[in-house]
C-alpha cells in the first residue's frame, strides 16, 4: 500500500483511491507509474499535437505529465489545487505551466495526501525546497547570462518553490569571496550562472575555509551554463542548455565528486575539471579576443595550433595506477558495473585508499586534508615515473568526460573513482592526422585513436622547459607559466546535483 495508509477516505472509492483525485466535472488525476495522467478534456485539447498550428491526431481524453516535469503541487488559499509543472519548446527552452483546479467537495486531508504521494514521485530522493545562493555573472561568455537567469531559470526555481538569495556579480573574484564567507547553514546550493570559472572560484573559495571540508560536503555545487564550454553543466546536469540544466539542479540527487589539489610557488588551489598545457590550454587561454565566437573559438584556436605545429617542450613526473588503454577500459567498466573491489566499504576506490593512512585521514569539518605526496617545491616521490618531452602536442589531465557539448575528452572518467585521466599526445603528428585526432573527439573516437596515450594517474608533476611564457590552464583559468604539481584528492569531495550519467563504452 502506497503513503495514505493513514488516512481515513470519507469518500467513496471511486471519488478518492491512492492514486486517483476525482476532482467533478470528469476531471481526474492519476498517479501513473512515471507521470502524473490527468483526464480533463480541455487541458488534453489545448496540448493536442499540432503540425503548422494545426490539430492533428485523434483528440486525445488524458495527458500525462512526467515526474520528472513536476515542479510542485499544493492547495492554495481559496481551496485549489495546484500543480506547477514544466513542458519543453522550441530550442529546448523549459517553461512552467499551471493545473489549477477547484477541490470542490474534495476533502482537504485525502487530497493532501495524495499531492504528498506526487511529491514523493517527483522528487524521488532529491531534496525539495532547496534554499539556493545563486551567483549571476553578467560577463560570462557571450554575455547574456542576466537574461538568461531572468527568464529560462528564476521562474523555474521559483515554481519549485526553492528559497533564493541571488548575486550578481560586479567583479572578478567575487565567487571566491563570497563561498569562503558563506554561511553555509543557511543554504543547500550554491547556483553558479556563468562559465566554469566561476564554479573554479566558488570551490577554492570554500577550499578557503579553515571548515573547508565541511563547506564542501555540506553545500551543493550546481551550474546553470553561460559560458562558452560550460563543461560542469555538460557533465553533471547532462546539458549544455540553461532549462534542462535548471531542471536539472532541481531535480538532481546530490553526488560527491573528487577534487584536485594543485601546488604552484606556495600556492594551493582545488580543481574540479581539469588541467591543461598546449593545444588546448591555448585554444582556451589564447583565444580570449574571440570570446564572440562563443564556443566556436575553441575550433579556431585548435586549427590554428595544427596548422603551426607548436610544440610543447616539458618534464613531467607521473604516479600512475593504470597504464594503458585495456586497463583503463577494464577499470572503467568495473565502476559503471558497480563492482566491489574497485570501492572498500567506505565508498573509497581501493587504489585511492591503498594511499591512505589512518593519520593522515582528516575529521569531518577541518580544512583542507593534508597533501599525500608533498608540495612541488619537495623532492618527486621515487616511485614515480619521471619523463621528457621534446615535442609535445598536448598534456590534459581531467576528471569529467565532456570539456564542452561537443568534447567528450576523457572517456574513462569516474569522477569519484579517486584517480584523474590522462590523455597526451606528441605535437609533430602530419596536420591531416592531427585534424583527424581532434574531431574524433567530437565522434567519440578519440580514446581509441592510436596517437593518443590514455592513463589514470593518482599525482604528476609537470615542469615546462625552453619556453619563456605559455598558457596553463586549471579548469579553464590561467595560472602562471610554473612547474606544478596535482594529486587526486580523492578525500575531497564536493556534493552536486547530477541528474545522468553516460555510458561511454
Ligand atoms: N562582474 C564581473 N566583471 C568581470 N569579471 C567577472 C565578473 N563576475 C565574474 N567575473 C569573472 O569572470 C571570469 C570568467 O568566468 P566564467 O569562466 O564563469 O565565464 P566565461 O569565461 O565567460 O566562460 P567560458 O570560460 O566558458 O568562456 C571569472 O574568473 C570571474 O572571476
Amino acid at each position: 500500500m502506497a503513503e495514505s495508509d493513514s488516512v481515513a477516505l470519507p469518500l467513496a472509492p471511486e471519488t478518492y483511491s491512492d492514486h486517483v483525485l476525482t476532482l467533478g466535472k470528469g476531471i481526474s488525476l492519476a498517479l501513473g507509474s512515471d507521470a502524473l495522467v490527468a483526464k480533463d478534456k480541455d487541458l488534453a485539447k489545448r496540448n493536442r499535437t499540432r503540425f503548422c498550428g494545426v490539430a492533428i491526431g485523434n483528440l486525445p481524453t488524458e495527458i500525462a505529465l512526467p515526474y520528472y516535469n513536476i515542479l510542485w503541487a499544493s492547495i492554495d488559499n481559496d481551496n485549489e489545487l495546484v500543480i506547477d509543472y514544466t513542458t519543453e519548446k522550441r530550442n529546448a527552452k523549459i517553461r512552467c505551466e499551471r493545473l489549477q483546479y477547484s477541490l470542490g467537495n474534495t476533502p482537504i486531508v485525502p487530497a493532501q495526501a495524495w499531492i504528498e504521494t506526487l511529491l514523493k514521485r517527483a522528487y524521488g530522493q532529491a531534496q525539495r525546497q532547496r534554499r539556493a545562493k545563486v551567483l549571476v555573472n553578467p560577463h560570462a561568455g557571450p554575455g547574456g547570462a542576466v537574461h538568461i537567469w531572468e527568464t529560462d531559470v528564476r521562474p523555474l526555481f521559483e515554481a519549485a518553490r526553492m528559497t533564493l538569495d541571488v548575486v550578481t556579480t560586479g567583479h572578478g573574484g567575487q565567487g571566491t569571496q563570497i563561498s569562503e564567507a558563506l554561511d553555509i547553514d543557511a543554504y543547500d546550493v550554491l547556483v553558479v550562472c556563468s562559465g566554469d570559472g566561476l564554479a573554479y572560484e566558488v570551490f577554492n573559495g570554500f577550499g578557503k575555509r579553515a571548515d573547508a571540508r565541511s563547506a564542501l560536503q555540506k553545500v551543493a555545487i550546481a551550474h546553470i551554463p553561460c559560458g562558452s564550454g560550460n563543461a560542469m553543466s555538460c557533465n553533471l546536469n547532462g546539458s549544455h542548455l540553461p532549462g534542462p540544466s535548471a531542471l536539472a539542479v532541481i531535480k538532481g540527487v546530490r553526488t560527491s565528486i573528487d577534487l584536485m589539489s594543485i601546488t604552484q610557488g606556495s600556492r594551493r588551489m582545488l580543481s574540479f575539471l581539469s588541467q591543461s598545457v598546449g593545444i588546448i590550454a591555448e585554444a582556451d587561454l589564447g583565444t580570449e579576443n574571440m570570446r564572440w565566437l562563443g564556443a566556436a573559438r575553441f575550433d579556431v584556436g585548435v586549427a590554428q595550433r595544427i596548422f603551426s605545429k607548436k610544440v610543447y617542450p616539458c618534464d613531467f613526473a607521473i604516479k600512475v595506477e593504470y597504464e594503458n588503454k585495456s586497463e583503463v577500459r577494464a577499470h572503467y567498466k568495473r565502476i559503471r558495473n558497480g563492482e566491489q573491489g574497485q570501492k572498500n566499504e567506505g565508498g573509497e576506490s581501493t587504489a585511492a585508499a591503498s594511499l591512505l593512512t589512518s593519520d593522515s585521514k582528516p575529521e569531518a569539518g577541518e580544512g583542507l586534508p593534508p597533501l599525500r605526496f608533498g608540495t612541488i617545491n619537495d623532492e618527486v616521490p621515487d616511485d614515480w615515473e619521471t619523463t621528457s618531452y621534446d615535442k609535445l602536442g598536448n598534456f590534459y589531465c581531467g576528471n569529467m568526460a565532456w570539456m564542452a557539448p561537443n568534447a567528450n575528452f576523457f572517456s574513462a572518467a569516474c569522477i569519484n573513482d579517486g584517480l584523474m585521466d590522462l590523455v597526451t599526445n606528441d605535437g609533430d603528428i602530419p596536420v591531416r592526422k592531427y585534424i583527424d585526432l581532434m574531431t574524433s573527439v567530437e565522434t567519440g573516437k578519440f580514446f581509441d585513436n592510436s596517437l593518443v596515450s590514455y592513463r589514470k594517474i593518482v599525482a604528476y608533476r609537470f615542469t615546462p622547459r625552453n619556453q619563456i611564457d605559455g598558457h596553463i590552464s586549471i579548469d579553464g583559468e590561467r595560472i602562471p607559466f610554473e612547474p606544478f604539481q596535482v594529486e587526486a584528492g580523492w578525500e575531497l569531495e564536493a556534493d552536486r546535483y547530477q541528474r545522468l550519467s553516460y555510458k561511454r563504452f
